[in-house]
């Protein structure tokens, strides 16, 4: 399977934070979604994917190829959404169109203009004027204009109303129907990535957690609930993160198969993890109660 995305033991360290060892590879032709609580590191691996960035150490390959050799050809095949702001606040639309439009070898107006209809954005206001959804809708509206093989979002849905979620969603559905394109994305909106994302990979506190299939993560992880006489010490270190409430216990674990057999009453039940769980659950670590 060929990866369009390549990271290898990459580290960049921040005076309060780092990016250890981390290691991943993105699928060509899937969809994959990005996760992890505030402050897991999602911002500053995508900020190094798009070399916005550069790693401390470590090996970064998009396309099988790294930016110190081919920063343009590569940058020419990425549509980039990004949360920050990334216009000249005293432009308008048309003239960032004027000055972006130029860098793309592919760059195809048409298409342009069919997305600034569509998403009914001006072109001839000044950014600055812009919502925090106008922004990111123009954004899209670059990337998804010369035909990027690959597309990097950060949080693409954070500040949309649930109509436009909606409709970029299906727009990214659409978008993966020739079947060469690729998508990796952070979110922090799990249902978001339910709709669309083939895969996922999980980030916590700068490290690499799984990269799975989507449908392969609840062969792992699930929450185990049960009365707290179920639990004794040994069972109690095998889950990743366990709440304990005077009605009982909720805990997280990534390998339910095993930790299952542990029980030797029926009272407790084992129920699919959602992402939202995966995330709070894995933040919260071995703290009690
Ligand atoms: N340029 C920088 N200098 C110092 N620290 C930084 C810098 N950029 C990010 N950080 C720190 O790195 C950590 C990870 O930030 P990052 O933005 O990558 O997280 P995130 O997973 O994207 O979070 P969120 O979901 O809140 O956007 C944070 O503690 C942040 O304060």
């Amino acid at each position: 399977m060929e990866n369009v995305i390549e990271l290898h033991k990459v580290n960049k360290k921040f005076k309060k934070f780092e990016i250890k060892d981390f290691s991943l590879n993105v699928k060509k032709g899937f969809v994959t979604g990005f996760i992890g609580a505030n402050g897991a590191g999602k911002s500053t691996t995508l900020k190094m994917i798009m070399n916005i960035l550069q790693p401390d150490s470590g090996e970064i390959r998009i396309f099988g190829d790294s930016y110190q050799k081919s920063e343009k050809t590569i940058k020419d095949r990425i549509g980039i959404v990004y949360d920050d702001n990334v216009f000249y606040e005293q432009l308008t639309l048309k003239e960032m169109r004027d000055i972006i439009a130029p860098s793309y070898s592919k760059w195809d107006e048409s298409q342009f203009m069919k997305y600034i209809e569509q998403f009914e954005i001006p072109l001839k206001s000044k950014t600055k004027t812009f919502s925090k959804g106008m922004k990111m809708k123009a954004s899209l509206a670059f990337a998804l204009s010369h035909h990027a093989e690959l597309i990097i979002m950060d949080e693409p849905t954070a500040g949309l109303d649930p109509v436009f979620r909606r409709e970029l969603l299906n727009i990214l559905n659409d978008l993966m129907q020739d079947g060469d394109k690729t998508i990796f994305f952070s979110s922090h909106i799990t249902t978001d990535l339910d709709r669309i994302a083939d895969n996922i990979s999980f980030i916590h506190d700068g490290q690499h957690v799984f990269s799975k299939e989507f449908d392969a993560i609840e062969e792992d992880y699930a929450l185990v609930k049960g009365p707290l006489s179920s639990l004794n010490q040994n069972i109690e270190q095998k889950f990743l993160s366990i709440r304990k409430t005077s009605s009982g216990f909720e805990g997280l674990t990534n390998n339910v198969n095993h930790l299952i057999v542990e029980f030797s009453n029926d009272k407790v039940s084992v129920e699919k993890a959602s992402l939202e769980d995966i995330i709070y659950y894995t933040k919260r670590g071995k703290k009690n109660a």
